[in-house]
Protein backbone atom coordinates (compact mmCIF):
# COMPACT_ATOMS: atom_id res chain seq x y z
CA UNK A 1 0.00 0.00 0.00
CA UNK A 2 1.15 3.58 -0.96
CA UNK A 3 0.01 6.51 1.13
CA UNK A 4 2.00 9.14 -0.83
CA UNK A 5 -0.29 11.75 -1.49
CA UNK A 6 -1.28 11.97 -5.27
CA UNK A 7 -0.26 8.83 -6.52
CA UNK A 8 -2.02 5.96 -6.73
CA UNK A 9 -3.20 3.52 -4.45
CA UNK A 10 -1.32 -0.07 -4.78
CA UNK A 11 -2.82 -3.58 -2.92
CA UNK A 12 -6.41 -4.96 -3.40
CA UNK A 13 -9.30 -3.25 -2.24
CA UNK A 14 -12.39 -5.80 -1.30
CA UNK A 15 -16.03 -4.65 -1.09
CA UNK A 16 -18.46 -6.70 0.65
CA UNK A 17 -22.12 -5.46 -0.90
CA UNK A 18 -22.73 -4.50 -3.98
CA UNK A 19 -25.08 -1.81 -3.86
CA UNK A 20 -25.72 2.13 -4.30
CA UNK A 21 -23.29 3.68 -2.56
CA UNK A 22 -20.55 0.96 -4.09
CA UNK A 23 -21.42 1.63 -7.65
CA UNK A 24 -21.09 5.48 -7.11
CA UNK A 25 -18.04 4.88 -5.08
CA UNK A 26 -16.39 3.04 -7.78
CA UNK A 27 -17.47 5.19 -10.60
CA UNK A 28 -15.56 8.03 -8.59
CA UNK A 29 -12.43 5.94 -7.81
CA UNK A 30 -11.82 4.21 -11.03
CA UNK A 31 -12.74 7.59 -12.96
CA UNK A 32 -9.76 9.19 -10.85
CA UNK A 33 -7.34 6.54 -11.93
CA UNK A 34 -6.21 6.41 -8.34
CA UNK A 35 -6.87 2.37 -8.51
CA UNK A 36 -7.11 0.13 -11.32
CA UNK A 37 -10.26 -1.78 -12.30
CA UNK A 38 -7.38 -4.59 -11.51
CA UNK A 39 -7.31 -3.86 -7.94
CA UNK A 40 -10.95 -4.19 -6.99
CA UNK A 41 -12.83 -7.41 -5.95
CA UNK A 42 -16.69 -6.83 -5.17
CA UNK A 43 -19.06 -9.19 -3.31
CA UNK A 44 -23.01 -9.45 -2.22
CA UNK A 45 -25.01 -11.45 -0.57
CA UNK A 46 -26.13 -14.35 -3.78
CA UNK A 47 -26.98 -11.61 -6.40
CA UNK A 48 -25.14 -12.45 -9.90
CA UNK A 49 -26.59 -10.59 -11.72
CA UNK A 50 -25.40 -7.36 -9.83
CA UNK A 51 -21.97 -8.53 -9.60
CA UNK A 52 -22.10 -9.25 -13.41
CA UNK A 53 -23.46 -5.69 -14.24
CA UNK A 54 -20.61 -3.83 -11.73
CA UNK A 55 -18.04 -5.97 -13.63
CA UNK A 56 -19.37 -5.10 -16.79
CA UNK A 57 -19.37 -1.52 -15.99
CA UNK A 58 -16.22 -0.96 -13.87
CA UNK A 59 -14.55 -3.93 -15.49
CA UNK A 60 -13.58 -4.68 -11.60
CA UNK A 61 -13.65 -8.30 -10.62
CA UNK A 62 -16.24 -10.14 -8.49
CA UNK A 63 -16.85 -13.06 -6.52
CA UNK A 64 -19.76 -14.97 -4.33
CA UNK A 65 -16.45 -16.26 -2.13
CA UNK A 66 -16.75 -13.53 0.60
CA UNK A 67 -13.75 -15.51 2.14
CA UNK A 68 -11.64 -14.90 -0.34
CA UNK A 69 -12.34 -11.85 -0.80
CA UNK A 70 -11.33 -11.40 2.94
CA UNK A 71 -8.21 -13.05 2.57
CA UNK A 72 -7.02 -11.62 -0.99
CA UNK A 73 -7.38 -7.65 -0.16
CA UNK A 74 -5.03 -4.94 2.02
CA UNK A 75 -8.23 -2.95 2.38
CA UNK A 76 -11.40 -4.06 2.96
CA UNK A 77 -14.60 -1.98 2.51
CA UNK A 78 -17.88 -2.97 4.45
CA UNK A 79 -20.92 -1.80 2.25
CA UNK A 80 -23.43 -3.73 3.70
CA UNK A 81 -26.82 -2.38 5.64
CA UNK A 82 -26.39 -1.79 9.22
CA UNK A 83 -29.39 -4.90 9.51
CA UNK A 84 -27.10 -7.12 7.80
CA UNK A 85 -23.49 -5.99 9.51
CA UNK A 86 -24.03 -8.65 12.39
CA UNK A 87 -24.83 -12.06 10.33
CA UNK A 88 -22.19 -11.06 7.72
CA UNK A 89 -19.57 -9.96 10.31
CA UNK A 90 -19.77 -12.85 12.34
CA UNK A 91 -19.28 -14.88 9.18
CA UNK A 92 -16.18 -13.72 8.34
CA UNK A 93 -14.92 -14.08 12.18
CA UNK A 94 -11.38 -14.90 12.45
CA UNK A 95 -10.67 -13.98 8.76
CA UNK A 96 -9.43 -10.43 8.86
CA UNK A 97 -5.74 -10.21 9.56
CA UNK A 98 -4.61 -7.96 12.18
CA UNK A 99 -2.49 -5.68 9.19
CA UNK A 100 -5.58 -5.24 6.92
CA UNK A 101 -7.29 -1.79 6.94
CA UNK A 102 -11.04 -2.49 7.21
CA UNK A 103 -12.65 0.85 6.14
CA UNK A 104 -16.87 0.28 7.03
CA UNK A 105 -19.25 3.01 5.20
CA UNK A 106 -21.88 1.21 7.25
CA UNK A 107 -24.03 3.88 9.16
CA UNK A 108 -24.06 4.15 12.37
CA UNK A 109 -22.22 0.97 13.45
CA UNK A 110 -19.52 1.60 16.03
CA UNK A 111 -15.70 0.19 15.38
CA UNK A 112 -15.86 -1.38 18.34
CA UNK A 113 -19.06 -4.10 17.28
CA UNK A 114 -17.23 -4.12 14.17
CA UNK A 115 -14.06 -5.02 15.59
CA UNK A 116 -16.32 -7.76 18.21
CA UNK A 117 -18.14 -8.77 15.42
CA UNK A 118 -14.62 -9.76 13.39
CA UNK A 119 -13.22 -10.87 16.44
CA UNK A 120 -9.78 -9.93 15.61
CA UNK A 121 -8.27 -6.13 16.65
CA UNK A 122 -7.92 -4.50 13.56
CA UNK A 123 -7.42 -0.78 11.76
CA UNK A 124 -10.62 0.00 11.41
CA UNK A 125 -11.64 3.22 9.68
CA UNK A 126 -15.35 4.51 9.97
CA UNK A 127 -16.50 6.73 7.49
CA UNK A 128 -19.54 8.54 5.76
CA UNK A 129 -19.38 9.40 1.81
CA UNK A 130 -22.52 10.23 0.08
CA UNK A 131 -23.83 9.36 -3.16
CA UNK A 132 -22.34 12.40 -5.01
CA UNK A 133 -18.91 10.15 -5.06
CA UNK A 134 -20.36 8.84 -8.74
CA UNK A 135 -19.02 12.65 -9.82
CA UNK A 136 -16.22 12.96 -6.95
CA UNK A 137 -18.27 15.50 -5.02
CA UNK A 138 -18.95 13.50 -2.11
CA UNK A 139 -18.68 15.38 1.57
CA UNK A 140 -16.91 12.73 3.67
CA UNK A 141 -16.44 12.38 7.41
CA UNK A 142 -14.39 9.63 8.45
CA UNK A 143 -12.94 8.62 12.45
CA UNK A 144 -10.68 5.79 13.31
CA UNK A 145 -10.45 3.47 16.76
CA UNK A 146 -7.03 3.14 18.02
CA UNK A 147 -5.59 0.61 15.63
CA UNK A 148 -5.43 2.86 12.80
CA UNK A 149 -1.81 4.69 11.78
CA UNK A 150 -1.02 7.66 10.63
CA UNK A 151 -0.09 6.22 7.02
CA UNK A 152 -3.57 3.85 7.29
CA UNK A 153 -5.46 7.70 7.41
CA UNK A 154 -3.89 8.86 5.00
CA UNK A 155 -4.80 6.30 2.69
CA UNK A 156 -8.17 6.38 3.45
CA UNK A 157 -7.91 9.78 3.14
CA UNK A 158 -6.88 9.56 -0.66
CA UNK A 159 -9.08 7.31 -1.49
CA UNK A 160 -12.28 9.28 -0.44
CA UNK A 161 -10.24 12.58 -1.96
CA UNK A 162 -10.46 11.08 -5.04
CA UNK A 163 -14.62 11.15 -4.75
CA UNK A 164 -15.01 14.43 -3.16
CA UNK A 165 -13.52 16.41 0.49
CA UNK A 166 -12.88 14.71 3.93
CA UNK A 167 -13.51 15.85 7.24
CA UNK A 168 -11.63 13.83 10.32
CA UNK A 169 -14.19 13.45 13.19
CA UNK A 170 -14.22 12.37 16.42
CA UNK A 171 -16.39 8.83 15.88
CA UNK A 172 -19.48 10.03 18.19
CA UNK A 173 -19.61 12.87 15.28
CA UNK A 174 -20.15 10.74 12.75
CA UNK A 175 -23.80 10.28 13.41
CA UNK A 176 -24.20 13.83 12.65
CA UNK A 177 -22.17 13.72 9.71
CA UNK A 178 -24.57 10.66 8.29
CA UNK A 179 -27.76 13.05 9.45
CA UNK A 180 -26.34 16.28 7.72
CA UNK A 181 -24.19 14.89 4.28
CA UNK A 182 -24.51 11.46 4.52
CA UNK A 183 -28.35 11.50 3.95
CA UNK A 184 -28.37 15.65 2.70
CA UNK A 185 -28.15 14.92 -1.24
CA UNK A 186 -32.05 13.42 -0.56
CA UNK A 187 -32.89 16.47 0.95
CA UNK A 188 -31.91 18.44 -1.60
CA UNK A 189 -33.29 16.45 -4.22
CA UNK A 190 -36.77 16.67 -2.28
CA UNK A 191 -36.24 20.58 -2.38
CA UNK A 192 -35.57 19.93 -6.31
CA UNK A 193 -38.79 17.90 -6.66
CA UNK A 194 -41.08 20.81 -4.83
CA UNK A 195 -39.33 23.37 -6.68
CA UNK A 196 -39.88 21.97 -10.18
CA UNK A 197 -43.31 20.74 -9.24
CA UNK A 198 -44.26 24.29 -8.21
CA UNK A 199 -42.99 25.71 -11.67
CA UNK A 200 -44.79 23.39 -13.60
CA UNK A 201 -48.12 23.31 -11.91
CA UNK A 202 -47.40 27.24 -12.13
CA UNK A 203 -47.65 26.51 -16.18
CA UNK A 204 -44.15 26.59 -17.30
CA UNK A 205 -43.15 23.36 -19.41
CA UNK A 206 -41.87 20.70 -16.95
CA UNK A 207 -38.22 21.01 -19.06
CA UNK A 208 -37.65 24.64 -18.45
CA UNK A 209 -38.94 24.20 -14.86
CA UNK A 210 -36.41 21.20 -14.17
CA UNK A 211 -33.43 23.61 -15.80
CA UNK A 212 -34.35 26.87 -14.35
CA UNK A 213 -34.57 25.04 -11.12
CA UNK A 214 -30.88 23.43 -11.24
CA UNK A 215 -28.91 26.33 -12.60
CA UNK A 216 -30.07 27.57 -9.62
CA UNK A 217 -29.63 25.37 -7.02
CA UNK A 218 -25.88 25.17 -8.84
CA UNK A 219 -25.53 29.13 -9.15
CA UNK A 220 -26.64 29.19 -5.02
CA UNK A 221 -23.54 26.60 -4.51
CA UNK A 222 -20.95 28.68 -5.92
CA UNK A 223 -22.33 31.83 -4.23
CA UNK A 224 -21.81 30.20 -1.14
CA UNK A 225 -18.51 28.87 -2.08
CA UNK A 226 -16.87 31.43 -3.99
CA UNK A 227 -17.89 34.57 -2.00
CA UNK A 228 -17.85 33.28 1.67
CA UNK A 229 -20.53 35.14 2.84
CA UNK A 230 -22.78 33.94 5.26
CA UNK A 231 -26.10 32.35 3.84
CA UNK A 232 -28.63 34.72 5.34
CA UNK A 233 -26.51 37.32 4.21
CA UNK A 234 -26.91 36.56 0.52
CA UNK A 235 -30.85 35.62 1.40
CA UNK A 236 -30.85 38.99 2.08
CA UNK A 237 -29.98 40.35 -1.01
CA UNK A 238 -32.41 38.40 -3.08
CA UNK A 239 -35.25 39.45 -0.31
CA UNK A 240 -36.28 43.02 -1.77
CA UNK A 241 -38.39 44.35 0.99
CA UNK A 242 -42.39 44.01 -0.10
CA UNK A 243 -41.35 41.92 -3.18
CA UNK A 244 -41.56 38.56 -4.30
CA UNK A 245 -38.54 36.87 -2.08
CA UNK A 246 -39.97 37.95 0.94
CA UNK A 247 -43.57 36.97 -0.31
CA UNK A 248 -42.23 33.55 -0.64
CA UNK A 249 -39.99 33.15 2.55
CA UNK A 250 -43.15 34.61 4.69
CA UNK A 251 -44.85 31.31 3.54
CA UNK A 252 -41.75 28.85 3.86
CA UNK A 253 -41.72 30.46 7.71
CA UNK A 254 -45.45 30.07 8.01
CA UNK A 255 -44.68 26.23 7.67
CA UNK A 256 -41.75 26.43 9.82
CA UNK A 257 -39.20 25.62 6.73
CA UNK A 258 -36.01 26.35 8.70
CA UNK A 259 -37.44 23.67 11.67
CA UNK A 260 -38.28 21.25 9.09
CA UNK A 261 -35.09 20.78 8.33
CA UNK A 262 -33.19 21.34 11.20
CA UNK A 263 -35.50 18.39 12.98
CA UNK A 264 -35.61 16.52 9.67
CA UNK A 265 -31.78 16.57 10.73
CA UNK A 266 -31.64 15.43 13.92
CA UNK A 267 -34.33 12.78 13.44
CA UNK A 268 -31.34 11.11 11.10
CA UNK A 269 -29.12 11.66 13.35
CA UNK A 270 -30.95 9.97 16.05
CA UNK A 271 -31.81 7.19 13.57
CA UNK A 272 -27.87 6.90 12.83
CA UNK A 273 -27.71 6.34 16.45
CA UNK A 274 -30.79 3.91 16.85
CA UNK A 275 -29.39 1.79 13.67
CA UNK A 276 -26.10 1.37 16.00
CA UNK A 277 -27.96 -0.11 19.00
CA UNK A 278 -30.26 -1.99 17.36
CA UNK A 279 -28.54 -4.42 15.68
CA UNK A 280 -25.96 -5.18 18.08
N1 LIG B 1 -26.87 4.95 -0.16
C1 LIG B 1 -26.25 5.95 0.41
O1 LIG B 1 -26.43 7.15 0.08
C2 LIG B 1 -25.24 5.71 1.50
C3 LIG B 1 -25.18 4.49 2.14
N2 LIG B 1 -24.27 4.30 3.15
C4 LIG B 1 -24.22 3.03 3.85
O2 LIG B 1 -23.73 2.06 2.95
C5 LIG B 1 -24.27 0.80 3.26
C6 LIG B 1 -24.88 0.21 2.00
O3 LIG B 1 -25.91 1.07 1.56
P1 LIG B 1 -26.51 0.96 0.09
O4 LIG B 1 -25.41 0.75 -0.88
O5 LIG B 1 -27.41 2.12 -0.08
O6 LIG B 1 -27.35 -0.38 0.27
P2 LIG B 1 -27.86 -1.44 -0.82
O7 LIG B 1 -29.04 -2.12 -0.25
O8 LIG B 1 -27.97 -0.77 -2.14
O9 LIG B 1 -26.64 -2.49 -0.86
C7 LIG B 1 -26.34 -3.36 0.18
C8 LIG B 1 -25.44 -4.45 -0.36
O10 LIG B 1 -25.03 -5.32 0.70
C9 LIG B 1 -25.06 -6.66 0.21
N3 LIG B 1 -25.12 -7.62 1.33
C10 LIG B 1 -26.14 -7.86 2.19
N4 LIG B 1 -25.78 -8.86 3.03
C11 LIG B 1 -24.54 -9.25 2.68
C12 LIG B 1 -23.65 -10.24 3.15
N5 LIG B 1 -23.97 -11.04 4.16
N6 LIG B 1 -22.43 -10.35 2.58
C13 LIG B 1 -22.09 -9.56 1.54
N7 LIG B 1 -22.89 -8.60 1.02
C14 LIG B 1 -24.10 -8.46 1.59
C15 LIG B 1 -26.28 -6.69 -0.69
O11 LIG B 1 -26.27 -7.83 -1.53
C16 LIG B 1 -26.10 -5.35 -1.41
O12 LIG B 1 -25.20 -5.51 -2.49
C17 LIG B 1 -25.32 1.01 4.36
O13 LIG B 1 -24.77 0.61 5.59
C18 LIG B 1 -25.57 2.51 4.34
O14 LIG B 1 -25.83 2.97 5.63
C19 LIG B 1 -23.35 5.25 3.48
C20 LIG B 1 -23.35 6.45 2.85
C21 LIG B 1 -24.34 6.83 1.86
O1 LIG C 1 -30.35 6.20 4.47
C1 LIG C 1 -29.39 5.61 4.96
O2 LIG C 1 -29.51 4.95 6.00
C2 LIG C 1 -28.01 5.75 4.32
C3 LIG C 1 -27.02 6.38 5.25
C4 LIG C 1 -26.79 7.76 4.70
C5 LIG C 1 -27.42 7.73 3.39
N1 LIG C 1 -28.07 6.62 3.17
Amino acid sequence: MNPQQGSSIEGQIGFLGAGSIVEAMLSGIIKKGLVSPRQILVSNRNNQERLDQLARSFSVQVTQDKHALVQSCDILILAIKPKDAAEALMELRGAVRPGQLVISVIAGVATSLIEEWLGVECSIIRTMPNTSSAIGLSATGVACNRFVSEAQLQIATQLFESIGTVYTVAEEELDIVTGLSGSGPAYIYYLVEAMVGAGTKAGLPRETARQLTLQTLLGAAHMLLDTSEEPALLRQKVTSPGGTTQAGLEVLEAYQFQEAVSSAILRATERSRELGAQYR
